[in-house]
């Protein structure tokens, strides 16, 4: 689904990734571990496309990153839901209308797609919050509705920055209970995450495979998780 072959990435001459090379195999799950700063979320980025490598190859859906557009690069993107660590809603919206933002902003929105957020909106419990603001929101409340967002495209893989980010550890494997759920559907999914508890908790349910980046390098993480 999304390979990358010994990628590089710089920010402005400074390295964060070399010589990276991994494939996402459908179906597939995968937690990514490493210190704050160690190029969690660069990473997550070079695999949609929001970054494109210094060095090396990334494919997307066996399309070569470098040979697409920004049209094909945007197609690509709508089949990957991407959970942002800062969730980036627009406050001023209702909370049902940012999960529907992706529907509006690629000009899929229709009656259809209304019975989709509505069954969407009760699978992760929000229900109730539906014209709620995101201001209002609590903090599992706000990882909820942005997983809701990162689905309503349907997409085929969920890559995951943080998702349990300032929740409690009942709502962590609440969130963590729903990408295995979704990765039973089929969806390839990628959890970026500093909580090794919750990749503990993920071994009963899920045959996840645990990569670490460190030192600017992506490695299986040790057994000590
Ligand atoms: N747009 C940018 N311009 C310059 N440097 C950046 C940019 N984005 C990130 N960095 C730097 O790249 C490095 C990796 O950042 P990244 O956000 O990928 O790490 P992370 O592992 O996701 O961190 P955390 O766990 O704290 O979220 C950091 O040193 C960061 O300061």
């Amino acid at each position: 689904m999304i390979e990358l072959d010994n990628v590089a990435y710089s920010y402005s001459g400074a390295a964060i990734l070399s010589g990276v090379s991994l494939q996402l195999a459908p179906g597939s799950f995968h937690f990514l571990t490493g210190p704050s700063g160690s190029g969690k979320t660069t990473f997550l980025k070079l695999c949609y496309g929001a970054l494109r490598p210094t060095e090396g190859q990334v494919s997307i859906f066996d399309e070569d990153l470098a040979a697409m557009d920004r049209d094909a690069v945007a197609m690509a993107r709508r089949r990957i839901g991407v959970v942002h660590q800062d969730c980036q809603f627009l406050d001023h919206l209702p909370v049902a209308e940012n999960v529907a933002l992706p529907l509006t902003v690629s000009g899929q929105a229709s009656p259809d797609q209304a019975d989709n957020l509505r069954e969407l909106m009760t699978w992760v419990g929000l229900t109730e919050k539906f014209e709620a603001l995101p201001p209002e929101l609590s903090g599992g409340e706000r990882q909820r509705a942005a997983l809701a967002r990162a689905l309503i495209l349907s997409p085929d893989v969920i890559l995951a920055d943080e998702p349990t980010g300032n929740v409690d550890w009942e709502m962590s494997q609440r969130l963590l209970r729903l990408l295995v759920e979704l990765n039973r559907m089929g969806k390839t999914v990628m959890i970026a995450t500093h909580d090794l508890m919750l990749i503990r908790a993920a071994k009963s349910l899920v045959n996840a495979r645990n990569l670490r980046i460190a030192g600017g390098t992506l490695q299986a993480a040790g057994a000590d998780l």
